[in-house]
């Protein structure tokens, strides 16, 4: 089995005039996704920022094929999303790993999931070797820290071979060394794997060090509001002028500019 993905020019995600209603405990209509058109670029790392409830989640959902839209459509590689598939690897805010198997058991259910376990099981240690984890194949959940956790997760769904990978705020629950140090992983994934990431994160440094571009969202009716491009060259210094320029500019349109602390990473 491939780990790379060969990065060709092309849209390898569409989503096409997707709307997504639910109704609330009190019979209310919410409209979570309003007339979403967003194409993704086959290899790229792309961000979704906006507020609480602004449909960042449904619309990562949506994607991962957990949930489906009312109207419009969602393709990858011109296939219609009509459930779940590994092809679309997805990683919760908490991992969801399963207590009860080890870290090599946790990644080895992604392969077990596919029915292709026993062909591929020697690709479990590469991937954990991938994540930095080796030594660690027969701890547990709860023997290991919230960044090696989600290291895990990242691996689940990696070995898989994933087309997308889906993250839902991984990093969000943990301190910003750890997060840092996930952050690094993740870009380092991507540039060897070429996979296509998206990332829901409500940290807008996050975003800006990490994505290629940045899709920004609205909420009561969650809808796109821009999608603005980061040309920025790696490694990123998050307190250069260019990326704080980015950050007041993103600040900006959720009038928050002064609002905010300067960045935790400038000293
Ligand atoms: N199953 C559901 N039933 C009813 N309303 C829902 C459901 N799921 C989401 N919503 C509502 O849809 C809107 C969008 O939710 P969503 O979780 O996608 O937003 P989000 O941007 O991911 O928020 P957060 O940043 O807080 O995670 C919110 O108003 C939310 O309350």
């Amino acid at each position: 089995m491939s780990t790379n993905h060969p990065v060709s020019e092309g849209i390898i995600l569409k989503i096409e005039n997707v709307n997504r209603t639910y109704i609330d405990e009190d019979d209310n209509q919410v409209e979570a996704l309003q007339d979403i058109n967003l194409s993704v670029r086959r290899g790229e790392f792309l961000s979704i920022i906006g507020s609480s409830g602004c449909g960042k989640t449904t619309l990562l959902r949506l994607i991962a094929g957990l949930d489906k839209p009312e109207t419009g459509k969602l393709t990858l590689d011109g296939e219609e999303i009509v459930g779940p598939d590994p092809q679309r690897g997805y990683v919760f805010q908490q991992g969801g790993l399963f207590n009860w198997l080890t870290v090599e058991k946790n990644i080895a259910t992604g392969l077990k999931a596919r029915r292709v376990y026993k062909k591929n099981k020697d690709l479990i240690s590469h991937y954990i070797n991938l994540v930095g984890l080796t030594g660690f194949e027969k701890a547990y959940p709860h023997q290991i820290s919230g960044g090696m956790a989600q290291r895990v997760a990242i691996a689940r769904a990696l070995i898989n071979n994933p087309k997308v990978l889906l993250l839902d705020e991984p990093m969000g629950a943990l301190d910003s060394f750890t997060r840092a140090d996930i952050q690094e992983k993740l870009l380092e994934l991507h540039k060897k794997n070429k996979t296509t990431m998206i990332l829901v994160t409500h940290d807008v440094d996050e975003a800006i060090y990490l994505s290629d571009r940045i899709v920004i969202m609205t909420p009561r009716p969650g809808k796109i509001s821009e999608i603005m491009e980061v040309n920025l060259p790696h490694p990123r210094d998050r307190g250069s002028t260019q990326f704080l320029a980015i950050r007041k500019e993103i600040l900006e349109k959720f009038h928050l500019a002064s609002a905010l602390p300067q960045p935790e990473y400038t000293i």
